[in-house]
């Protein structure tokens, strides 16, 4: 299976999990060091086949089709010039993502404890913490993605970062690693969540 249809069928994955409504969300895999397919922007992500993708140029975010990629082809981009390893990059708008995105005011949000952090490339211990960087919302993509790479520049950006309100953005080596980041992060913001919740007074 190439790693196109292996995003097809992420894809899939995601809409029946719910981690996509009303047409949000947005997946790309890289080709090669210059360029990545996107999804087409506004499209139900759930029902997405191998049409529904677009070739974008990474250094300048060029799309020969004419079509037009995601809104967030930028923060894609970005992804794939600041890690040459990422791979595949998923951005999903999860109720659990949204909320604790909003919840959390601190420029990170610390996750440690939990043993669902091994799913998490290299990660070999719940006693770590682990990082997730949270970044205000903004509809300026450039300027987000310019303040993503300020951050980058001076601290560890691994696995993904939440925007809030907004959803979280993810990414890994190849489809595969990306989707178990996606599935362990969303594990890992719900028992978060729950657990904010419960020690509320
Ligand atoms: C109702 S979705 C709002 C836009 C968004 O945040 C998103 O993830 C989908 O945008 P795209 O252009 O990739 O369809
Ligand atoms: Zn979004």
């Amino acid at each position: 299976m190439t790693q196109l249809d292996a995003l097809v069928k992420t894809c899939h994955w995601i809409g029946h999990k719910g981690w996509a409504p009303a047409t949000g969300g947005n997946m790309s895999v890289r080709e090669d060091a210059r360029w990545c397919w996107l999804s087409e922007s506004g499209r139900d992500k759930g029902s997405l086949t191998r049409d529904d993708f677009l070739q974008v140029e990474i250094a300048t975010g060029r799309v020969p089709s004419g079509r037009k990629p995601s809104a967030e082809t930028g923060l894609h981009t970005l992804i794939y010039r600041l890690f040459p390893e990422a791979h595949a990059v998923l951005h999903v708008h999860t109720v659990n993502a949204t909320v604790l995105s909003r919840l959390e005011s601190a420029p990170v949000l610390r996750l440690q404890g939990y043993e669902m952090q091994k799913s998490l490339a290299g990660q070999q211990t719940h006693l770590d913490a682990v990082d997730i960087p949270l970044f205000d919302n903004d509809q300026d993509i450039d300027a987000l993605a310019q303040r993503i790479a300020h951050y980058a520049e001076a601290a560890p950006l691994r696995y993904g970062f939440l925007l809030r309100g907004h959803g979280l953005t993810c990414w890994g080596r190849d489809v595969n690693e990306a989707r178990r980041h996606l599935e362990g992060l969303e594990f890992l913001f719900e028992c978060e969540l729950r657990l904010r919740l419960l020690e509320r007074k």
